[in-house]
């Protein structure tokens, strides 16, 4: 049997660069030959028009729709098509900037419940292209616009966030657009969100080829533990409840540009309504907050909560059942000021007197 073809996924948000890199590798491919499929939003698929400009053959249009939730099973039979009727020998797919990249990544790896990947795949190697820009102002609260993603879909700031911690391979790109002292904070911010992956700084997205193509690097587990905040949280277990908060691992560059993770552990449950208040006060050096909360209304439920920037989402994960229930928030940002988030958070902990399940209205599960 023939070696399966690989696929480069290429995430990132509207408007970051992503087609501007599918149509420089459909132009220099390097020593392959490339299919590439396209999705938009959109009734119309812009990205795949601009690139049909550039070439007319190899261009596989998925418009309508999001391969990460609608168009998951459009997705396969699509590239079981290719594998059946296309000659080339690399296959890359543009996801839409709202597409989020774990459940494309999963579709690429394993099918779907009703259709399975053909064996001739196998996903190589994940892309992120952030736009430096974007970024800046999505994390800033005087520039941040209201955060509402169109239809059901998560807040684009959450997505944005999960294209940074869920890649191999990342451009920081639009770098022409920001100044280097800001950039080398974005970077830094970004590589606390994002240890692993490879990351460039691209302007017009572009990179060698072989950066982005072949490069092996793409395992699913690998990809999903080593995501910034889950680092930070096994850091902090490590070094057991005497760790003092603080992610001894990532100073260099991130502490010189503000940037630190810090990981609020106690074994004592939040009152839920003035914990769903405190989540209410972002004031823009919150980048990610990510965790496990212990709250008393539900002592038995492991509340699950994430944020990004001024956008939060916290609902049950499951039952805490043999494991004892202990907060554990892993927060990143810039010139955080730990003493003051923990007295905050602190003050949010249900007097030790409060019965269980005593909040007249549960908060939980929030999406904002
Ligand atoms: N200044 C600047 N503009 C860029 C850069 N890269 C891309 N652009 C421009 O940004 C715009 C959006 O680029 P695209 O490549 O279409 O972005 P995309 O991620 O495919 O966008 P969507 O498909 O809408 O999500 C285009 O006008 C590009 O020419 C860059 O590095 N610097």
């Amino acid at each position: 049997m023939t070696d399966p073809l690989p696929i480069t996924l290429v995430s990132g948000p509207l408007g970051a660069g992503k087609t501007t890199l599918v149509n420089s590798l459909l132009n220099d491919p390097g020593d392959r030959r490339i299919a590439v499929v396209v999705n938009d939003m959109g009734e119309v698929n812009v990205d795949a028009e601009l690139l049909e400009a550039e070439s007319d053959d190899g261009v596989i249009d998925l418009s309508n729709g999001c391969i990460c939730c609608r168009l998951q099973d459009d997705l396969v039979t699509e590239v079981t098509r290719l594998a059946d009727e296309r000659s080339f020998e690399y296959l890359v797919v543009e996801a839409s900037g709202i597409s989020e990249p774990i459940p494309v990544a999963r579709t690429l790896t394993a099918g779907t419940d009703d259709a399975s990947l053909p064996d001739r795949f196998r996903l190589d190697t994940t892309v992120s292209v952030i736009d430096a820009y974007g970024f800046w102002k999505a994390f800033d609260p005087a520039e941040s616009l209201p955060d509402a993603a169109p239809s059901p879909e998560r807040p684009l700031t959450e997505v944005l966030v999960d294209q940074v911690e869920f890649c191999d391979v990342l451009l920081l790109n639009k770098c022409d657009m920001v100044p280097d002292d800001e950039l080398d904070a974005v970077e830094a911010s970004i590589r606390e969100l994002q240890p692993r992956a490879e990351l460039y700084r691209t302007t017009y997205s572009e990179v060698d080829p072989e950066t982005v193509l072949g490069t092996g690097s793409f395992d699913f587990e690998v990809a999903r533990r080593q995501q910034g905040w889950k680092r930070a949280l096994a850091v902090a277990e490590e070094e057991g409840p005497d760790h003092d908060g603080h992610d001894h691992g990532a100073q260099s560059a991130a502490a010189a540009h503000g940037v630190e993770s810090f990981v609020y552990r106690r074994e004592q449950p939040f009152d839920a309504d003035r914990f769903d208040a405190w989540l209410d006060e972002w004031e823009g050096n919150v980048i990610r907050l990510k965790g496990f909360a212990w709250v008393a209304s539900r002592p038995e439920t492991v509340l699950g909560v994430s944020q990004a920037g001024p956008a939060v989402q916290a609902g049950p994960l499951g039952e805490w059942g043999a494991d004892d229930p202990t907060t554990r928030l892993v927060i990143i940002g810039r010139d955080l000021d730990g003493d003051t988030i923990t007295a905050a958070l602190d003050g949010c902990l249900a007097d030790e007197s409060a019965e269980a399940g005593t909040a007249e209205t549960d908060p939980f599960p929030r999406e904002s």
